[in-house]
This record gives structure tokens, C-alpha cells and sequence, in this order.
């Protein structure tokens, strides 16, 4: 079953479709043809640089922002004009969370009932044991993790059918963040779907089924991790002779040459052109490796690669013996 809404065709199995959208903040443009498709079910990482869109993007689907051109539907409503509908049917945790801190954690969930349907005090009473919060202390009183996670507890009650999750682990320790990414599998296996923008990649790389990376305003990628594991390869050999020019072998994201072993991080490889390569005369110690999605993202977004010596090498012997100077260029 589709429905039309407006710019793009939307099916029943897409929880959020965001179409083309613009947004500028004083003239300055901050979503710049933003587009994303989120099917329902999935943990969707939003991955991105600070200040490329991430959270401006989820005060749109949240309706408190209205963006200048483009459409944005969650639950095929539309995000601005169907605020009111979503606001039961969406979980939303802020960068930021802004509560009543003169409240207890009790408290603030029995004021938050008041805006919800049934059945929101017993699940948030779970939430605040779950995430191990004192219901009896003051917010203003909490630790940061301990605030952030009542923004949780808040934001899960409701038993929303989407959840959208602005850097909700950040502030929590290491346990408590991989329990409540583990648990947001469970969340998303009952069907539920979940937008989630975090820094910590490695850590959503166990988590999430699906990632955008967002650059400028703009996605410029988007896929599921499976997709993104398969259309990535490092290769890595040794060559004594000329090697061919690396573009015939897919997109090449980064080059990494030390005296004559030679690395490649390609996008969308060419699997005949690779076979080439490992028969070619001089080549030898070939190696053709997955790739993390940190590794991905660095390369894509082309923020800063890590230094040689943390980053995978062919099982060789050290270059120096062939009395080739170090050197490393970056693509
Ligand atoms: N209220 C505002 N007025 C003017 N500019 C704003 C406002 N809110 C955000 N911006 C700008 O919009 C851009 C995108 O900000 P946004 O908060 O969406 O980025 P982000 O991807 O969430 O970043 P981070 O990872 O640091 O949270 C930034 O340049 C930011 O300075």
C-alpha cells in the first residue's frame, strides 16, 4: 500500500520519509536538499560531524521547526502540520533535555502522565528501574547520566512507535550506554523504529541496522550496515612492479603506500578489476579486508585518518628492507 505525500511516493513499510528538505538559519543554510528514508523497524544511525544538520533535522520531525522547502512525514503524517497526532505516537529525546529539575524522578513522570494516554506511569516506573535512576532524588540533583537517562524513561513511557534519539547516550557510562543500545534492538524487533544520531560509531555498529551520513546539510550516504560492509574493501599487496591506475578498480577513498606495500580503501570495488590485480606479475601478498563503519565514515567524510601505525597492514615483513623511504598520501 503507498500514499502520496506530496513530493515522493511513500510506502506503508517507511516509518519517516524526509524529502528534499531546506532549512537556513539566518541565511545560513543548514539543510540543503536533506533527503532520508527510514524504514520502520530499523535503528537508524544518523552519523555526522558537529554541526552538520543532525539535530536540526529532528526538531523538524518533531514539529518545532518548520523547514523552508522539502517535505518531512513520520507515521506518513506531516511533521509540521500533524505535530499534535505525533506528539503520542513519537518518542523524542533532546541533545539537551530541558526538564522541571525541582522535581523528583517520580515526580516528573507523574506530571509527564498528564499528557499521555494510559498505561504511561507503569511503564515509566519500569523505565526508572531498567536504568537504574532513584525515584525518590531531586533532578537537580542528579549526575549528568542520571538526568539523561530520566530523558529516556520520558521519552520510552509512551510506548511510542517511532523514537528519535539525539545523542542520548552521551553523558552515560559505558554499561549503562551498551544496555540501552542492546535494548533499543528489542525496541526496533517489535516493529518499532528508531532515528538515533550519535558520535559514538563503533559503538552503533553493533546496534544499528542501518546508517546516513550527513555532510553539509546533506546525506550523503545511506544504506543499510550490510549494504555499507559489502560496497567497502581494503586491499593491500606488496608490488614490485608498476601497479595500474587504482581508479579502474573502484572508487578509491584513501591510498596508503609504504615503500612497495600499498593499501586502498575503495567504495564499490570492481570485483573483475580485483581479480586482475591479485594475478598481476609483481603482485604479491595480496590482501582484501572488510572495512569498520568508523573506518567507512573517516574516509567518506574525509575527517582526519588514523595514523599509519593503528591501521591494518598486510602480513608482510617491514618495508625498510627494500630501502624504500616511508610515505603516505592521503586521497
Ligand atoms: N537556533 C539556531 N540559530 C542559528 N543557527 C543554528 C541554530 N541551531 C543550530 N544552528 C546552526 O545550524 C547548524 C547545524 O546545527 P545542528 O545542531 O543541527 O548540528 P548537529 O549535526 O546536530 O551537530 P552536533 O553533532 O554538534 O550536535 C550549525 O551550524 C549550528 O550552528
Amino acid at each position: 500500500m503507498t500514499a502520496f505525500t506530496g513530493a515522493k511516493l511513500m510506502s506503508a513499510d517507511d516509518a519517516i520519509v524526509i524529502d528534499r528538505l531546506r532549512l537556513k538559519y539566518r541565511a545560513k543554510p543548514v539543510l540543503d536538499d536533506f533527503s532520508l528514508t527510514v524504514p520502520r523497524g530499523a535503528v537508524y544511525a544518523l552519523l555526522g560531524d558537529n554541526g552538520a544538520g543532525k539535530s536540526t533535522t529532528m526538531k523538524v520531525l518533531t514539529g518545532q521547526i518548520r523547514a523552508d522547502r522539502g517535505t518531512a512525514t513520520v507515521l506518513g503524517f506531516d511533521c509540521w502540520a500533524k505535530a499534535g497526532i505525533l506528539r503520542h505516537r513519537v518518542g523524542y529525546v533532546p541533545d539537551r533535555p530541558k526538564l522541571y529539575d525541582w522535581m523528583t524522578v517520580t515526580e516528573i513522570g507523574w506530571f509527564t502522565a498528564g499528557f499521555h494516554k494510559t498505561g504511561f506511569q507503569v511503564r515509566y516506573d519500569d523505565w526508572v528501574q531498567r536504568l537504574r535512576l532513584d525515584p525518590k532524588k531531586r533532578l537537580k540533583d542528579l549526575s549528568k547520566g542520571g538526568y539523561a537517562r530520566v530523558g529516556l524513561a520520558l521519552a520510552l513511557a509512551p510506548d511510542p512507535e517511532v523514537l528519535l534519539l539525539d545523542e542520548p547516550t552521551s553523558g552515560l557510562d559505558l554499561i549503562t550506554r551498551r544496555e540501552f543500545l542492546g535494548s533499543l534492538v528489542d525496541f526496533a524487533a517489535e516493529g518499532r523504529t528508531i532515528l538515533i544520531s550519535s558520535h559514538s560509531i563503533a559503538e552503533l555498529e553493533r546496534t544499528a541496522s542501518h546508517a546516513g551520513f550527513v555532510k553539509d546539510g546533506k546525506v550523503v550516504l545511506a544504506s543499510t550496515l550490510d549494504g555499507l560492509r559489502s560496497r567497502f574493501r581494503r586491499v593491500a599487496m606488496r608490488c614490485a612492479g608498476v601497479l595500474p591506475d587504482p581508479a579502474s578498480l573502484g572508487t578509491v577513498r584513501e591510498t596508503v603506500r609504504t615503500g612497495r606495500f600499498v593499501q586502498y580503501l575503495l567504495q564499490d570495488p570492481d570485483p573483475v578489476a580485483l581479480d586482475s590485480l591479485r594475478a598481476m606479475p609483481g603482485v604479491t601478498d595480496f590482501e582484501d579486508q572488510a572495512v569498520g563503519l568508523e573506518e567507512i565514515y573517516a574516509a567518506v567524510m574525509g575527517t582526519p585518518p588514523p595514523t599509519a601505525s593503528s591501521r591494518p597492514r598486510p602480513s608482510v615483513p617491514a618495508a625498510a628492507e627494500d630501502g624504500y623511504a616511508e610515505e603516505e598520501v592521503w586521497s
